[in-house]
């Protein structure tokens, strides 16, 4: 359905019918977005526009229809601190005032109630109408005869003609038990009748607004007299003479005729103190006996106010800042799934738009597989969406459970969205990742930079910037592309910011990685569990680079031919996994089946192979050694333990394969030196036993640095 024309029908369940279907922070993100569009779409602004109307035409009424001398206004909105800043700018900028020129408002809170103006003649009620279309709304005369806050006279001397405007409402306290009695009623009604009684069938009010609207606009005068309802004034209309030259003072001489006004009006002298007095009311809220949806300012003087005037419908003069819903009702109307940058799949909820904590919310995250079964979410369900503060909107309720979807599309887990490549998810792992790598556009970027990292190929000169510049323009669709960047070299040139010399220099560092570390190179391919450390133990184990490919389709072939056989425990097979693993890339220590897996995956993939095929068509990185120096450990075997306090048990290890040694996790009697920070328990014990010699980290440390 058409925008303007959803609008249009909700203003008419609310307005006329006093039965809204949607919540009002929902109905405020409708009218935003209309506003947005027109914004920027100016010349297709119609003149029925729900941005020009205001509240709902009465023509439908059963009441009789009162034309408005002075046109019944609406109120702008502003939704945080920032919105009210800017309308008090543009209101400054209207009157051309200078920066430090005064400007004083006042500031009461919004009530949620429904539009009355009350014609006084001679001090004498002649006339209430509701505020309908803002220019014709309906007669409300004899029913605001019986509520008490409306007085037939004012007290003392009243202009000729003066048109009283404010809010009729109910408390909250008797909004209930109206509520509760028309249950009563319902029930009382259906045992005189011998009719079963469905609770569920009784008509109650959604709001407090709603039913002192539906209270008042009764046909019969004697049904709005047993409801409860109150009112408070907070302008004016057509008048005769307006006593005052400010808000303040105007509204201060309405209370003086015997009218109630907010006990909580007042005057401030700057933008500051209104701002103050919003945080005042909002922490009163949940206490008042009423219910409020914000707080309204005005321009105090009536000579300002005159020069503002009006746009479309609503004052130039008044805004009301309205309180954030923290929490509100919508639909979910989809399940996306995104690819993070490091291929993880998460579920997005996409959301008839709300406002929820003054922003429109139309996406919430799901997190994982695991948090839609705990909400038993689908689309087309009611939610509830919560935002507090800068907190990312959260769906925390979801009311329409139990309900039947059958047709429901649900998120599909196993395909990667971007780029079709399987998904997978680790035992005993939610999350689930595309398997696309290096081929995923997801994940591209990140992988680039990876690639070129410290720890990896370590490429000066290509960093996060030029990488996503360079990857914008089509230039670094692989890994690969990045050494086919010199045949780029006029392109770059033409960008801006880039010089004969850094683009040399670039180039250059590139030619410096054609025969690159390959620990460093499988490292740089972001292949899940394959670390530096691990990418060292691999290419120790296997030389060169296709023999660590070979060794994972090994592995994949194996998995394949030899699953989990019927009956097999869980724990043994994955000791024979790890097992077979350890055999086949003929590394020991830690590695196991987890990054055999990984491995496995990574190469059954074609693009994966293709990205890796891609590389080594242009570089060549030489037979790995390990390069060790000449040092007192050559040759021994070093357990590390303990804390250690300056470096990483990994870069230890690192350290012990340049000078030579072999890092082992285990004492034994083939231990040549134990290193142990604090907190050694067992192996240090176990060393002392078998007489091993043990240092501490400083003495490590004086090793590493005289072996240079
Ligand atoms: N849920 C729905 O389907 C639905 C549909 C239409 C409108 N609405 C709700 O109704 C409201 C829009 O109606 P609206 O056009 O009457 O605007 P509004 O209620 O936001 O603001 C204008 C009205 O505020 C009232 N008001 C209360 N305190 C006031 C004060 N101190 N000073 C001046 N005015 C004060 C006045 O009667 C004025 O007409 C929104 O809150 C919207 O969410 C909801
Ligand atoms: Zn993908």
């Amino acid at each position: 359905m058409r925008l303007a024309k959803q609008i249009a029908k909700h203003d008419r369940l609310y307005h006329a019918e006093d039965a809204p279907e949607i919540s009002d922070p929902e109905y405020d993100a409708l009218v935003r977005r209309n506003a947005e569009l027109e914004a920027a779409f100016p010349h297709l602004v119609r003149e029925d526009s729900p941005s020009r109307k205001v509240g709902h035409t009465a023509s439908a009424s059963p009441l009789s229809k009162v034309r408005h001398e002075v046109r019944m206004m609406s109120l702008d909105n502003a939704f945080n601190a920032e919105e009210v800043e800017e309308w008090i700018a543009r209101v400054r900028r209207f009157l051309s005032l200078a920066e430090d020129a005064p400007v004083a408002f006042t500031a009461e809170d919004k009530i949620d109630g429904l539009s009355c103006s009350l014609r006084y003649e001679q001090g004498a009620l002649v006339r209430a109408a509701t505020r309908g279309d803002g220019q014709v709304g309906e007669d409300v005369t004899p029913n605001v005869a019986h509520i008490a806050d409306i007085p037939q006279q004012l007290a003392g001397d009243a202009p000729e003609v003066f048109e009283i405007r404010g809010e009729v409402y109910m408390a909250r306290a008797d909004f209930e038990a109206l509520n509760a009695r028309l249950m009563d009623d319902a029930r009382a009604a259906a045992q005189e009748k011998g009719e079963d009684f469905d609770p569920a069938k009784v008509r109650q009010f959604a709001n407090p607004r709603n039913a002192a609207a539906g209270s008042l606009r009764q046909k019969d005068a004697s049904v709005t007299a047993q409801r409860p309802l109150k009112f408070w004034a907070h302008g004016w209309g057509a008048a005769s003479n307006v006593p005052g030259a400010t808000q303040a003072e105007v509204v201060r001489r309405i209370e003086r005729w015997g009218v109630p006004v907010s006990p909580l009006f007042a005057r401030f002298d700057s933008a500051s103190d209104i701002l103050a007095h919003y945080e005042t009311i909002a922490t009163q809220r949940a206490t008042l006996p009423y219910e409020i949806d914000g707080v309204v300012y005005k321009v105090d003087r009536l000579d300002y106010q005159q020069r503002l005037g009006f746009v479309a419908k609503a004052p130039r003069w008044a805004l009301a800042h309205k309180f954030p819903a923290e929490r509100a009702e919508t639909t979910l109307e989809s399940i996306d799934i995104q690819v993070g940058r490091t291929g993880k799949l998460t579920p997005v909820g996409r959301l008839a738009p709300v406002l929820v904590g003054g922003v429109t919310v139309t996406n919430v995250t799901l997190h994982n597989r695991d948090e839609i079964a705990r909400l038993g979410v689908r689309p087309g369900d009611r939610v509830v969406v919560q935002r507090a503060g800068d907190v990312i909107p959260q769906l925390v309720d979801n009311l329409t459970r139990d309900e039947p979807r059958p047709d429901a599309k649900m998120p599909d887990f196993s395909r990667c969205p971007e780029c079709g490549s399987e998904a997978v998810a680790e035992e005993g792992e939610v999350d689930v990742r595309c398997t696309g790598g290096l081929i995923c556009p997801a994940q591209r970027t990140e992988r680039l930079k990876h690639f070129v990292s410290r720890g990896a190929l370590d490429i000066d000169g290509l960093g996060e910037k030029t990488i996503d510049q360079f990857f914008a323009l089509g230039w670094l669709e692989s890994p690969a592309d990045i050494f086919r960047l010199n045949q780029r070299r006029e392109d770059i040139l033409a960008l801006d910011g880039w010089k004969e010399r850094s683009v040399d220099n670039l180039l250059a560092s590139v030619e410096a990685r054609r025969q690159p570390d390959a620990a460093r190179l499988l490292f740089g391919l972001g292949i899940r569990h394959v670390g530096a450390v691990t990418a060292r133990d691999l290419m120790k184990a296997a030389a060169v680079l296709e023999e660590v490919r070979r060794r994972a389709e090994a592995f994949d072939e194996y998995r394949r031919k030899n699953p989990r056989e019927e009956g097999e425990k869980p724990s043994p097979f994955k000791m024979r996994m790890d097992q077979r693993a350890k055999d086949i890339f003929g590394v020991a220590d830690q590695f196991g089946a987890t990054v055999a897996e990984s491995l496995a995956d990574f190469f059954h993939e074609d693009h994966n192979r293709a990205v890796w095929d891609d590389i080594l068509s242009e570089v060549s990185p030489p037979l790995y050694e390990v390069e060790t120096k000449d040092s007192p450990v050559s040759g021994k075997t070093v357990v590390f333990t303990g804390k250690l306090e300056t470096m990483s048990r990994d870069e230890a290890k690192a350290q012990a394969e340049r000078l030579g040694a072999k890092a082992s996790g285990s004492v034994s009697a083939k231990t040549d030196l134990l290193v142990a920070g604090p907190g050694a328990g067992s192996k240090l014990k176990k060393a002392e036993e078998l007489g091993i010699e043990v240092i501490d980290e400083a003495g490590w440390a004086k090793i590493v640095a005289e072996a240079g």
